[in-house]
């Protein structure tokens, strides 16, 4: 009997697992397709209904991903499988732990992100725009949010607990930019996170419009 539920177990996390690698691939498709994952930037995650979660292995193309390409952690970043995760994995496991909805996590090197960081330097400001209501919980273009910038950093446990600290202290954030590097959004599913990330990089697109900066 014993038997019989590991096995279950097994088969439906490895089920699990390859429909959110499946997503993955077919969300990098899509945003390298919009050039938001030069070279080998930007890194994918999903979590599974164990706990777990899928990640795409460090220094991988994202726009090219196989199912080889996607590794399993647990939830302290730990690999299950003796791959080697993402170089940003604590971002994504420090969002995990923060926010018990959160089934997918995504960072693309976007060029809007970038810039807009070079621009802006610690928030960018998105206000009065009609696709805001497409970010979760907006329900009209009448509001205001805040998107903070934090200095880039090597040091991926620190610029992790850089971002803890100020969700401390300011509250809840839908997304962030590491300044000259890139965004990070997340979602319940790699399909709201990819429609967070396609609101935001329109709006971010706006901002550097409205500021003089062509694209
Ligand atoms: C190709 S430089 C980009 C990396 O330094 C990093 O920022 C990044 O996003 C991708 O790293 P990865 O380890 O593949 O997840
Ligand atoms: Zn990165």
């Amino acid at each position: 009997m014993a038997g019989i539920q590991l096995t279950q177990t097994h088969m439906t996390y490895h089920t699990d697992f390859f429909a959110l690698a499946e997503q993955l691939i077919t969300a990098g498709r899509f945003i390298d397709s919009k050039g938001w994952v030069p070279a080998t930037s930007g890194n994918f995650s999903a979590r599974l209904p164990n706990g777990t979660i899928a990640i795409t292995v460090s220094g991988k193309h994202k726009g090219c991903l196989q199912q080889d390409d996607i590794m399993l952690i647990d939830a302290d970043a730990i690999p299950l499988d003796g791959k080697t995760p993402s170089a940003e994995t604590e971002l994504h496991t420090a969002l995990y732990k923060r926010y018990p909805d959160v089934h997918a996590i995504l960072h693309p090197h976007s060029m809007t992100a970038t810039l807009a960081s070079r621009l802006f330097k610690t928030e960018v400001i998105l206000q009065d725009y009609e696709l805001l209501k497409a970010l979760p919980g907006i329900k009209t273009h009448d509001t205001c949010i805040s998107i903070p910038i934090f200095a880039n950093d090597q040091n991926i446990p620190r610029l992790a607990a850089q971002v803890d600290n100020y969700i401390d202290q300011h509250g809840d954030i839908l997304a962030y930019i590491i300044a000259g590097h890139g965004l990070y959004t997340w979602g319940h599913s790699v399909q709201h996170a990819l429609r967070y990330l396609e609101a935001l990089d329109f709006l971010l697109l706006c901002e550097l419009h409205l500021h003089g900066v062509k694209l």
